[in-house]
């Protein structure tokens, strides 16, 4: 089996008694994108400085293209390149500048790709970065990781100044970088970025990753929405195994599902439906099921998956 682009076994971070991370088991293969998800506080960062070898463990280890991240952190480096959420940079430098320091520190350029993204991301690197929006010094950061070609790249939510267009442009680097074999793992709070990009995602809480998996994977943990025409009143579905909530508007009917569907389908089985309309639950369900509606930044950008179906019966 080819080594793991991160892999990190029972790791731990305390800060005096509190935990910020707990027991952490993760691995990341070549070529795999992987989302990491969690409220504020929850250990994304936590875990992305352990990676990187910027803070010790307390208990655990992890390693990067099996070079442990603090005994072999430079080797470790070697593999990754990093954009942190807050882009701080020499201000006094224009962006080609930084982005030609910044290349050099990484040992490694693609100058062809670097044009490409300056292109793509519309940044103007005769600016100097001191009169950069954060938007602006973000992208520096960010062309700064892809133009390097890293093996891994590891982005600490790397998208919170941009604007949607250039959340676009980020989204098409990303899929271009796992085209190329690289890996990435993405800490985000945009759902919507996640669900689009991740081949897998984990969903830490309170510093423990509590799921793991393909969004596939994870679609069990919440309910399928069903919404029912019919030609008349509906039937009354509540007491049909599996639904777990019945809303009746005039002749429709809205329906929580868990589980099989197969008892509802034979419930509806002689009624007369018209119309049957069922969504899987969004990436934004799933972590709704885990938290709050509190603890979630709403994601207004979250792509609505119907499927239609029409007349059953
Ligand atoms: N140096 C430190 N000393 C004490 N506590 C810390 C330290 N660094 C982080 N913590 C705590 O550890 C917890 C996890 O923080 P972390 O920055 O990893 O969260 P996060 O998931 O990245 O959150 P955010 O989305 O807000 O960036 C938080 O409660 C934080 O206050």
């Amino acid at each position: 089996m080819a080594t793991p682009a991160i892999r990190a076994v029972g790791l731990g971070k305390r800060y005096g008694k509190f935990h910020a991370l707990r027991d952490l088991d993760l691995e990341v293969a070549p070529g795999e994108v992987v989302g990491y998800l969690g409220p504020n506080g929850a250990g994304k960062t936590t875990t992305i400085r352990l990676l990187l070898g910027f803070a010790h463990p307390t208990s655990g280890r992890a390693e990067i293209f099996g070079h442990d991240c603090q005994r072999r952190k430079t080797q470790a480096h070697r593999h990754l390149a990093y954009v942190p959420g807050e882009a701080n940079l020499w201000p006094e430098l224009t962006g080609a500048e930084t982005l030609y320091l910044l290349g050099r520190v990484q040992g490694r350029v693609d100058a062809a790709y670097r044009g490409e993204l300056v292109e793509r991301f519309s940044l103007d690197p005769s600016k100097k970065v001191r009169a950069y929006s954060k938007g602006n010094r973000q992208k520096v950061l960010l062309i700064a990781a892809l133009m390097s070609r890293p093996d891994l790249l590891v982005l600490d939510e790397p998208t919170s100044g941009l604007d949607p267009l250039m959340e676009q442009a980020f989204r098409l680097s990303v899929a271009e970088a796992r085209d190329a074999g690289q890996s990435v793992f993405l800490s985000s709070h945009i759902l919507s970025e996640v669900e689009a990009l991740c081949d897998r995602v984990g969903i830490l809480r309170e510093g423990r990753l509590v799921e793991m998996g393909t969004l596939r994977q994870m679609r069990h943990l919440a309910e399928l929405a069903v919404e029912l025409t019919f030609d008349r009143p509906p039937p009354d579905l509540a007491r049909v195994p599996g639904v777990t909530r019945v809303v009746v508007d005039g002749h429709r009917a809205l329906l929580g599902v868990r589980g099989p569907i197969q008892p509802l389908l034979d419930a509806l089985s002689g009624t007369n439906v018209q119309e049957f309309l069922s969504r899987e639950p969004s990436l934004e369900e799933l972590f709704l099921a885990h938290y709050g509606p509190d603890e979630v930044e709403r994601d207004e950008g979250s792509p609505e998956q119907l499927t239609r179906q029409r007349a059953l019966a």
